[in-house]
């Protein structure tokens, strides 16, 4: 499957040759051919994007308890590099589908944390493997209370998601940062966001 899309944007010296699909199986891999300008002289490279659309995610945090709520979940493709059980403890998070970020972050924190949050807070955006992956992530922060709570969470069965759900000290999940048990790099931004920014009024 072939896209010919000959664009050349005002805003920037790049000229977009080609896009071709060489996977369309779950998420779309392309790779583009692409004319750049760089000292006047006019190079052509083509670069492969894995292009599964934008995500959102965001921390629960409780600064009266002191918690932040975290999830648990089988993530393959750190199993096949590296993390022996497969299992990262991850901030909620998914991906945008027709949502915008902010309705989509409400779904996602009602269907696998089980919390159904009121205020929520925009914190910043980023981009997060930006040589290969053309995601950019969405950034919240919410406070929870246990009245919140309106299911189990565990993400959808039909999409056999298994998500556990952590309670644990904000402390701990800090720590954690340091024993290497959080290796995710949303969480380890969203938990520093929130110490840089006294959150948790500690
Ligand atoms: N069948 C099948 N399912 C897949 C495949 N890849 C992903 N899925 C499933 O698609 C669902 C996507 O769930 P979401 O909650 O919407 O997304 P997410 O995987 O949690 O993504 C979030 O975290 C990512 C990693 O940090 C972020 O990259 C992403 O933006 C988002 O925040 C999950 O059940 C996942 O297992 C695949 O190749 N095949
Ligand atoms: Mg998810």
């Amino acid at each position: 499957m072939i896209k010919n899309n000959q664009k050349r944007s005002k805003m920037s010296n790049v000229k977009i040759l080609d896009t071709e699909i060489l996977s369309d199986n779950w998420y779309i891999l392309k790779k583009v051919t692409f004319e750049i300008e760089h000292k006047g002289i006019t190079h052509k490279q083509n670069r492969e994007a894995y292009d599964r659309g934008n995500g959102a995610t965001i921390l629960l945090y409780n600064k009266h308890a002191g918690n932040v709520v975290l999830t648990r979940q089988f993530r393959m493709p750190t199993y096949i590099n590296g993390n022996t059980s497969g299992y990262l403890v991850e901030a909620c998070a998914g991906l945008l589908d027709a949502d915008n970020p902010e309705d989509c972050i409400r779904r996602e924190t009602e269907e696998e944390t089980g919390f159904k949050v009121t205020h929520i807070e925009k914190i910043f955006e980023a981009y997060m493997s930006p040589g290969s992956v053309t995601e950019i992530l969405h950034f919240f922060v919410a406070e929870y209370n246990n009245e919140m709570k309106v299911t189990d969470g565990g993400g959808l069965i039909d999409e056999q998601e298994n998500i556990e759900v952590l309670e644990i000290p904000f402390n701990s999940a800090l720590a954690m940062i340091q024993t290497g048990e959080i290796k995710d790099a949303k969480t380890i931004m969203l938990l520093q966001y929130a110490a840089l920014n006294n959150l948790m009024n500690l």
